[in-house]
């Protein structure tokens, strides 16, 4: 064991890093060495000790938690919410190492108050305070102590939020008659005429340059989007041009399943065929469309060379980070619209700073001024008398303004067990949850492990629910029974249709984990998934590349035509012959979706592969933007930090007919219902004014 090592296992009594700025530095290199912070978390403390060499040890502390707040998705760091509960606050000890006797935060901050570490901050020439150290590199606002270059991201995002909030570009001519075209019905659920809030979010979108659809699963967010787009399109095609409309998401996945759902309800638009042809069903990454270039954070759309659309939508926003919202609104036209559609209520982006959740704080309730409410009742013939519904005022709250959330979902009814399951989860009911639980619904399975080793684990993933639901027997059966004959050439077009066939099959069964480490993480199940499969003689081999391996892309790679997110499996495949009559040679390639919206496939080399894992076990986390038809969530048996109603929501949510959740030890679930992200931006103090309406 290294001495830094025995140092934390032995908590010595007089130590007191927040003294002594290399004792602080010491502390730090372990933390690194155990994989608490990251190196560049230390670094960023050690630099500012360079800049200041009287920086106190607080100041390098707070440095280094700023770094590492940012790893774990948070803009800045929050210092009453640090000071209320440092290591849930800082997600220290990480997962996996719960238990661990090793000196935490907690113990570094006991001493330490709201007043005394906001002092230390101010005395610092490295922080910011008041607009006089533009080249300092923290900055303290209020009580959150930001890293300049975010503190910019969010700056830039609100004000140019701020700008398209207060805009009103001119309204689509005849929106009334227009609304009623596309929404000829009155809504209806269980025989009772409701709100129908996608043709009001319709009406709000069309009335601003920006505007937030948010909605659960199957709330119909795609649905009112084609729509809205007709409805902009036609308005603007009858005064003769047409807009100019672009589609994205921030993942692959995302888009090509977006490509599918659009083109799908755009072919159903009751409107006219010249105004259809001008609606694009195809959507694109991000990234892609504000042109990435590889080995670089800057991207070839921005302010100097602005996007060519009017109209920009994007889905599955809650995967959006600060940044790339900085960047995307930054290359966004003036005049054009934007909308962004997602779930507020999905765990938020990796990366720091997930903006919906923050943007749609007040969704629920809907604030809407008396001004909007009267607007949008007379343009939509609607009557806005949710009893959820509370009064606001457009000065205080200009974003709720332009704000819609979709409330009936069509997917998951009232009697469904997944969308009863994922309300309760939702509203932190661990009891109701629970109960849903126990109703015995057709759609939910409850499996109770006893012990590692319980055998009805292997008989779940594998089999799935017998006369019901798939498990990943499934995918391997259509790989061996639907291979083509050994001697088709290698342009015979089976075996595209055979590949996307076993990719197909294994789109209906997934298995996610709430962690990445440990017996019931994905490092654990996906060898144990593995060697199950070959034991039942469903694989050749459970190690390195073999037939059947499903892998998931970890980084974007653009040379390839691959993206984060993306899933391939390995198949073997016939090579052309070399010489003709021969029969073809068979290699392994990786089959992988095009995710373009063409439905075709391409086949890479195990070797050309770099960044991809074996996915029979993936976290929840990469799981979002994508749907199975029967989904598995299975938790560990300890508690920490990244098990909060978010994840447990995004897990459930995933599951298009069947969720399976499977516990290793029954409190963790009710624990982690009532627990929450708190994600902290500064995003919404600088939008609205909080504080009764
Ligand atoms: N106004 C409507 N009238 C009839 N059917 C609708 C309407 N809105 C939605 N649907 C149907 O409900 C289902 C879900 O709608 P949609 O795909 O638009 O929801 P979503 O919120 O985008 O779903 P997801 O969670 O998959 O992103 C679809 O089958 C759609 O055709």
């Amino acid at each position: 064991m290294s001495e830094q090592l025995s140092l934390l296992i032995e908590p010595v009594a007089d130590a007191d890093e927040l003294q002594d700025a290399s004792a602080l530095l010491t502390l730090l290199d372990a933390w690194v060495e155990r994989g608490w912070l990251r190196a560049l978390d230390r670094a960023l403390a050690a630099f500012c000790l360079e800049l200041d060499r009287s920086a106190e040890p607080l100041l390098l502390f707070s440095a280094a938690l700023v770094s590492h707040q940012l790893g774990h998705g948070h803009i800045c760091l929050d210092l009453p919410a640090t000071l209320a509960s440092p290591d849930f606050a800082l997600s220290l000890p990480p997962e996996g190492e719960e238990g661990s006797r090793a000196r935490l935060p907690s113990a570094l901050l006991a001493g330490v108050t709201l007043g005394t570490w906001g002092e230390a901050l101010r005395r610092s020439p490295l922080v910011e305070t008041d607009g006089t150290t533009p080249q300092a590199p923290l900055v303290l606002l209020g009580d959150r102590l930001y890293l300049r270059r975010y503190w910019n991201h969010e700056r830039t995002v609100a004000s140019s939020l701020r700008t398209r909030l207060a805009d009103r570009p001119p309204l689509p001519a005849g929106l009334p008659g227009t609304l009623a075209q596309l929404f000829p019905e009155p809504l209806r659920v269980e025989g009772r005429q409701v709100t129908d809030w996608q043709k009001l979010a319709c009406a709000l979108a069309a009335r601003g340059s920006f505007s937030l659809i948010t909605g659960g699963p199957g709330t119909g967010k795609t649905t009112t989007v084609v729509r809205l787009l007709a409805l902009l399109q036609q308005a603007a095609m009858a005064g003769g041009q047409p807009l100019r409309i672009r589609l994205a998401a921030p993942t692959g996945k995302a888009a090509a399943r977006l490509t599918e759902s659009i083109g799908a309800q755009v072919d159903s638009l009751p409107v006219a065929d010249a105004v259809r042809k001008e609606i694009p069903s195809e959507v694109t990454t991000l990234h892609r469309l504000l042109g990435s270039r590889p080995d670089s954070r800057h991207f070839r759309h921005h302010a100097g060379n602005p996007l060519a659309l009017d109209v920009l939508v994007v889905d599955e926003a809650s995967m959006i980070d600060l940044e790339m919202m900085a960047c995307l609104l930054d290359a966004l036209p003036r005049h054009a619209r934007l909308a962004l559609l997602g779930d507020k209520d999905q765990l938020a982006s990796v990366e720091a700073g997930g903006l919906l959740g923050d943007l749609c704080r007040d969704a629920e309730g809907g604030y809407y001024s008396e001004e909007t409410r009267r607007w949008l009742e007379q343009v939509a013939s609607e009557r806005l008398d949710d009893p959820q519904l509370r009064p606001g005022d457009e000065a205080r709250r200009p974003l709720a303004q332009r704000t819609v959330m979709l409330r009936h979902s069509r997917r998951f009814g009232s009697d469904s067990g997944i969308g009863r399951l994922a309300r309760a989860v939702n509203a932190l009911d661990a009891g109701r949850a629970r109960e849903v639980l126990a109703e015995g619904h057709d759609d939910l399975n409850l499996l109770r492990l006893r012990g590692e080793h319980d055998g009805a684990l292997e008989r779940l993933l594998l089999d799935g629910l017998p006369g019901r639901a798939e498990g990943y027997a499934h995918y391997l059966e259509v790989l061996h029974e639907n291979r083509p004959a050994a001697e088709l050439p290698a342009d015979d077009p089976a075996w595209p249709g055979w590949a996307l066939g076993v990719l197909r099959a294994f789109d209906r069964f997934q298995l996610l984990c709430a962690v990445r480490r440990g017996p019931w993480g994905v490092e654990g199940l996906n060898p144990r998934i593995a060697s199950m499969l070959q034991r039942r003689g469903l694989l050749e081999s459970d190690q390195g590349w073999y037939e059947g391996r499903p892998v998931l892309v970890v980084r974007n790679d653009y040379s390839l035509g691959l993206m984060n997110g993306d899933i391939g499996i390995a198949l073997h495949l016939p090579e052309p012959a070399d010489v003709p009559g021969e029969a073809p040679r068979q290699v392994l390639r990786v089959a992988f979706p095009r995710n373009d919206g063409s439905g075709g496939l391409r086949f890479i080399l195990p070797s050309r592969l770099s960044a991809v894992e074996t996915v029979f076990a993936m976290t929840v986390h990469k799981s979002q933007g994508s749907e199975f038809t029967h989904t598995a969530l299975i938790l560990p048996d300890t508690l920490n930090p990244v098990m909060t109603k978010e994840l447990l929501y995004t897990g459930i949510t995933r599951a298009r007919h069947w969720f399976s959740l499977i516990e290793t030890r029954p409190a963790i679930f009710d624990e982690a219902v009532t627990r929450r992200v708190a994600r902290r931006s500064g995003l919404m103090d600088a939008l609205e004014v909080e504080g009764p309406a």
